[in-house]
């Protein structure tokens, strides 16, 4: 544990937060701020956006991690040195099956390891994996506020624009892997070996490549449906929370 300051995330162990919410995009801490009472702005160093709020009572640590597996792992790794014992990733990600539209929530239950950092930790036998136990209260959580999710493998990746993009997409689409992010198999792996719970919700931001229907059926309500998958994200990883809050 570490009373000293973390030297990325600027974070000590005073701050007592068990739980934590990890969107990539520093932007995001803000929207998940709106839910909060009691906001506290920790700091903002680099990548690493930190505040502290409650919901329901409970004290709730955000913290983005920016893009990629290094600077997750970083951030795992230094949430774990000041006593955090739960993760939720809150991202985005690009939808890699037709059936998976705009702004649906996919909850992984996996990640197909396709970055570098965990095998710069672990060779690539290591299953990268979600707590089951906050997988079912995520899912308990999103079915309770009658939001629908997708749950199964998902693919973390090191890079956007490679000559070969098209192709690695369709290799995981025909293995049914339901969609892509940067950050989630390191998240996992660091997470396991580092003896922390951790779970991760995406948004789908972009269609799968087949996808007609989802570019052009973008709004409910005056509200864009990513805007509304995020949203969502962050409700259903703060009701899940909430749910097993002194309970494991
Ligand atoms: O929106 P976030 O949570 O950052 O997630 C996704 O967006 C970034 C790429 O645009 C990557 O970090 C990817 O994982
Ligand atoms: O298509 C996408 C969108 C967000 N993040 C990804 O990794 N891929």
């Amino acid at each position: 544990m570490g009373t000293e300051m973390q030297p990325h995330l600027q974070l000590t162990e005073e701050i007592q937060a068990k739980y934590a919410l990890l969107p990539g995009d520093p932007k995001r801490v803000d929207q998940v701020k709106k839910h909060f009472h009691n906001v506290k702005e920790l700091a903002f160093n680099r990548e690493y956006k930190s505040i502290i709020g409650e919901y329901k009572g409970i004290p709730v640590l955000v913290v983005s991690t920016g893009i990629g597996g290094p600077s997750a792992g970083i951030a795992v790794e230094e949430l774990a040195n000041i006593g955090v014992t739960t993760l939720i990733r809150v991202g985005s990600s690009g939808s890699m099956q037709n059936h998976i539209h705009l702004g649906d929530l996919i909850v992984a239950t996996g990640a197909v390891r396709d970055e570098g950092t965990t095998n710069a930790y672990i060779e690539a036998g290591f299953p990268a994996v979600a707590d089951d136990q906050l997988v079912s209260a995520i899912r308990a959580a999103a079915s309770k506020k009658n939001i629908p999710y997708h749950t199964g493998i998902v693919r973390s990746h090191d890079s956007f624009y490679t000559d070969k993009e098209e192709q690695i997409e369709d290799y995981w689409s025909r293995r049914r892997v339901l969609g892509s992010d940067m950050e989630t198999s390191t998240l996992f792996v660091v997470g396991a070996l580092r003896g922390i719970r951790t779970a991760s919700i995406l948004n789908v931001v972009v269609p799968s490549k087949g996808n007609l229907q989802s570019g052009i059926n973008d709004l409910v309500d005056g509200e864009s449906l990513p805007i509304q998958g995020e949203r969502y994200s962050i409700q259903v990883a703060l009701e899940a929370i909430a749910s097993i809050h002194n309970t494991f």
